[in-house]
């Protein structure tokens, strides 16, 4: 199988957690590329855990954590490697909460976003096209990031994110907080970064929100990641499956974990 085939990110078999606490257990999953996939579960289930785990922020005991790369041909292994590595291959993190820089412009923010890169000449063309395309930004580019709303400094954090040119975005709850407004945009925007062939790992509590944007769905629990949807089943299947057990808070009927069905 060819690492294109595996998708833009393919962990297998991965365990992390904090010293002795385990937190991930055999965890599969796959992001396909130009697709969206969701990582779903309640508070403390370990969705931060994973996406920390896969930027290198915190080192995996056991398992592979391959990337395809920005031409998508690749096979590299993440795993080991110190997280500015990581970025620089095209990997970035929208952290959970937003975590822009309040004092910095919000322009200054976005060149922060760049900072392992060398090409100023692209990181000034990836200014103004970002500026071009987020209005709401460009407007405010002079300032403080501290003073934007909300839901404009979550557009910041992830506009922040591309100006790495990430093949793989990984998203820490960036629907938390936000208006059902905000949330209907952030989903056409996240439909259109995974139309221009981006992977992206979406980790969530918003069950509704995830089955509406995701192409597939996993459910953390017990350190595993279990696959929400299948083939034909789709989304329809997988927000009611998620909806269901999201309201009965438990007995999903799950199918079994990513790994058996060999990528
Ligand atoms: N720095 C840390 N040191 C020790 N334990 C931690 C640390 N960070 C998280 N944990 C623990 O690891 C487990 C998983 O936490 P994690 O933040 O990954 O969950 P989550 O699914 O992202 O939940 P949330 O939505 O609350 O962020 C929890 O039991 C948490 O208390």
């Amino acid at each position: 199988m060819t690492a294109a085939h595996a998708g833009v990110l393919t962990v297998r078999g991965l365990a992390a957690g904090y010293g002795p606490q385990r937190v991930l257990r055999d965890l599969s999953l796959t992001v396909p590329r130009g697709a969206v996939a969701c990582l779903l579960g309640p508070n403390g289930a370990g969705k931060t855990t994973l996406l920390r785990t896969v930027v290198g922020a915190i080192g995996a005991a056991r398992g592979s954590i391959r990337y395809a790369g920005r031409d998508g041909g690749g096979d590299i292994e993440l795993g080991g490697r110190p997280p500015a590595d990581i970025v620089a291959l095209g990997v970035a993190l929208v952290p959970q909460h937003r975590m822009v820089f309040p004092s910095l412009s919000v322009r200054d923010n976005l060149l922060a976003g760049a900072s392992q890169r060398r090409d100023r000449q692209g990181i000034g063309a990836d200014l103004q096209r970002m500026l071009v395309r987020y209005p709401a930004l460009a407007e405010r580019q002079r300032q403080r990031a501290g003073t934007l709303s909300g839901g404009e400094q979550q557009m910041l954090a992830i506009a922040r994110a591309l100006m790495s040119r990430p093949a793989l975005l990984l998203m820490d709850e960036p629907s938390q907080g936000l208006a059902p407004r905000r949330v209907q945009e952030l989903s056409a925007w996240i439909r259109e970064l995974a139309g221009e062939g981006m992977g992206i790992l979406l980790a969530e509590q918003n069950a509704v929100f995830a089955s509406a944007v995701a192409d597939r769905s996993y459910l953390l629990q017990d350190g595993k990641a279990l696959r929400l949807d299948r083939g034909d089943a789709g989304r329809q299947d997988a927000r009611a499956a998620v909806a269901g057990w999201w309201e009965a808070g438990a007995g999903l009927p799950v199918s079994a974990p990513d790994a058996r069905e060999g990528g």
